[in-house]
């Protein structure tokens, strides 16, 4: 298969912490990638590993034909690259700055970044430092498309956008991917990149859990099902069918859960008197999260915020002492 990323066995430890564990993932070329996990799960370690910002402590990744770690310039150049927290030089225009960018980059034509400014309608003439959390990330995302790169690898893209501008944006990955463009989106956020991605691969703690398309993933889903019956309902019957599970009675209805297709449990029900019948909507992102951990249940933001906090310390030491690239301009 001709892949646009390839990895093997890619791991990564920062002094003891395994942030991954030997990660082996292929994505096609003209596809798009939705990479998921809870906070912490190791996504920006491994978009920092694939764009050359962080070397891995074994393994390999591949990106569009070329090993990473052995050729990051050449990759870089055709890899477009949002980073998790963008930041840009507050005392300059967005124009200036993006003109700064292209030039270091070179091969941007102006009119693409006016393209791109103007879809999500962003002022270019305004001092970035005066700009919103969320224009200062259309600044991102122009940087990242505006040389037409043939992989765009984008840390959590609509991070600050409004609902409107996630709508152009998804609109955007759409158009690129016909067009033979590679994407690969990080997110925490199903819904985010369930109109778009072709596949889903969903991070817990540095282990690839799971990846699937969007119709196996919804395969999985658990629907809530009321059925009411003119009798007593036949309990054995559906406790038999394959895919029911928590079924409880109440009387002559029978309230229970059903993953996968409803075909065998209909036929089953079909000679029994069945009254009433309520399904309630598939929700994908409670499959979802059923590969995330306990955390994501009840999680503890003070300690989250602590955890963060403590992590972005240990990156700046991390950054200083290990032969990495994060500190680098992008592309190096
Ligand atoms: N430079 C670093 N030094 C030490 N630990 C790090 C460093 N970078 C990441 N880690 C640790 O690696 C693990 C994975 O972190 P990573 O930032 O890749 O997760 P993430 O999935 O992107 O999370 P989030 O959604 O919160 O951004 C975490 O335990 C984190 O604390």
């Amino acid at each position: 298969m001709d892949a646009a990323i390839r990895t093997r066995g890619l791991r990564k430890e920062f002094r003891g912490t395994v942030a991954l564990h030997g990660l082996d993932l292929v994505v096609p070329r003209g596809s798009v990638f939705g990479y998921l996990g809870p906070n912490g799960a190791g996504k920006t370690t491994t978009i920092r590993l694939l764009t050359g910002l962080l070397r891995p402590t074994a393994g390999r990744a591949e990106v569009l034909g070329l090993d990473v770690t052995r050729a990051p310039d050449a990759a870089q150049r055709r890899i477009g690259y949002l980073p998790g927290r963008f930041v840009a030089y507050a005392d300059l225009s967005s124009a200036d700055y993006l003109r700064f960018l292209a030039a270091l980059r070179g091969g941007v034509a102006w009119r693409e970044v006016e393209r791109l400014a103007d879809r999500f309608d962003l002022d270019l003439g305004q001092r970035i430092g005066t700009l919103s959390h969320g224009n200062r990330q259309k600044v991102g995302l122009v940087q990242a498309f505006m040389h037409r790169p043939d992989l765009l690898v984008l840390d959590e893209p609509t991070t600050g956008l409004d609902p409107l501008m996630q709508q152009e944006f998804l609109t955007l990955v759409t158009e690129e991917a016909k067009a033979g463009t590679t994407l690969f989106l990080s997110s925490h956020i199903l819904s985010e990149v369930e109109a778009v991605a072709d596949t889903v691969g969903i991070l817990r703690a540095g282990e690839l859990v799971r990846t699937a398309t969007i119709p196996e993933l919804r395969e999985r889903v658990v629907r809530r099902w009321d059925l009411t019956f003119t009798g007593a309902p036949p309990a054995e019957v559906l406790a038999s069918c394959p895919g029911v599970r928590d079924l409880r009675l109440h009387g002559n209805t029978a309230h229970l859960a059903l993953v996968g297709s409803a075909g065998e449990l209909l036929r089953a029900i079909a000679p029994y008197g069945v009254e009433n019948l309520e399904t309630h909507e598939p929700d994908l992102a409670s499959v979802f999260l059923r590969y995330y951990t306990d955390r994501q249940d009840g999680p503890d933001q003070g300690r989250d915020q602590d955890r963060d906090q403590a992590r972005d310390q240990a990156r700046d030491q991390e950054s200083r002492q290990e032969p990495d690239r994060e500190d680098q301009p992008w592309p190096a």
